[in-house]
């Protein structure tokens, strides 16, 4: 039996780069980083994978940066939108599985309790609309997919709000941090470890792994268990960090944070259909984050 061949975009992410260490032992990984394979350009995505002839395609690369998304929405739907279209046509031709990430920021935050995955979608920015348009690209295609909806992502590199609040806390006294977006902060090696975890549940036969995977196909909430406010967030970091002196949280409203996009005042996810269907469950986001920061 061949090995399975196992391609993953965004290696230099967050997700991507621990899904590329998460993924060994699953088949052959390749995973081209932006100077050898450019994403927007999907002819050459085309090609590259037809070359490849992957059985598993995971795609966390995404156009991330929420506010600038609001003014540049072209390029925000071009790679949250379209390259899931065109991955899930070149895995209908290879009869290849697509894995796929996407976000709590599909919803509009207005549910009282945490969201299922069939709630109402109704993203409040554009990068929100982008992701929607990529689930709904895959839902459409009909190829086996996965779209794992996970939230407020950090890791020891990359952009995100842990690093930026280490970064502030060497300059800064005092910081005003929202405390009206409830959600669940997740380490990206949690989204990782599950995801690989989740698969290796699948049959090693490339046949027999998109059966399995067309007959589980669909979205499933994957975030850390808990909740918090980023205003929390900030908090349990402060009160992990030893080696400087903690900056004094002051707790604010949303409308005293003025930025370009608009985000949902309630992002928890509820992780029950992940849970049962592969009986996997993600740790305490508090837990998660210590493990984290244990490293940096
Ligand atoms: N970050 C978060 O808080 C959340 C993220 N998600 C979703 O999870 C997934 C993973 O997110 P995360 O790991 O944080 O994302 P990152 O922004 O950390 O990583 C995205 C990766 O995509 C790559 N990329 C973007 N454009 C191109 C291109 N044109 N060609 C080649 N590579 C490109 C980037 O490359 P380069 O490094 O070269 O720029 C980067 O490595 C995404 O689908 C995201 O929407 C969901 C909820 C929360
Ligand atoms: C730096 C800073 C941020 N904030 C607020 C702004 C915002 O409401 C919140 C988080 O800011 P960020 O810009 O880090 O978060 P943001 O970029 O909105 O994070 C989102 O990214 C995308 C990719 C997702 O998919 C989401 O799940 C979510 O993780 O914290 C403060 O209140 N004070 C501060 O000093
Ligand atoms: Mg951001």
């Amino acid at each position: 039996m061949a090995e399975p061949v196992v391609f993953v975009t965004g290696a230099n992410g967050q997700v991507g780069f621990e899904l590329v260490r998460s993924l060994q032992g699953l088949g052959r990984i390749c995973a081209p980083l932006r100077a050898e394979l450019d994403l927007s350009d999907f002819a050459k995505v085309r090609s590259f994978l037809r070359d490849l002839r992957p059985n598993l395609i995971v795609n966390p690369a995404a156009y991330t940066a929420v506010d600038r998304a609001e003014t540049d929405a072209a390029a925000a739907h071009h790679l949250n939108a379209g390259l899931p279209a065109v991955l899930a046509e070149e895995a209908r031709l290879l009869n290849a599985t697509v894995i796929h990430y996407s976000t709590d920021y599909v919803f509009d935050g207005s549910k009282a309790g945490p969201y299922i995955e069939s709630d109402a979608t109704a993203p409040l920015n554009v990068y929100g609309a982008s992701k929607l348009a990529g689930e709904r690209a895959l839902a459409e295609s009909g190829v086996p997919h996965f779209v794992f909806r996970t939230s407020w992502v950090y890791s020891r590199r990359g952009a995100n709000f842990l690093l930026t609040m280490l970064r502030l806390a060497q300059k800064q006294a005092s910081l005003r941090i929202v405390a009206d977006q409830i959600g669940a902060p997740t380490w990206a090696r949690t989204i990782a470890t599950l995801t690989a975890h989740a698969i290796a549940q699948g049959p090693r036969d490339a046949e027999r792994f998109a059966q399995w995977a067309a007959e589980r196909s669909g979205i499933y909430h994957l975030t850390a268990s808990g909740a918090a406010s980023w205003a929390d967030f900030a908090e349990e970091i402060f009160a992990r960090q030893h080696a400087a002196a903690a900056p004094a949280v002051t707790r604010i409203p949303s409308s005293e944070y003025p930025v370009p996009a608009r985000r949902p005042a309630n992002s928890r996810l509820a992780g029950d259909r992940f849970r049962q269907t592969f009986g996997l469950s993600a740790p305490d986001w508090r837990e998660a984050l210590r493990l984290c920061m244990q490293e940096i």
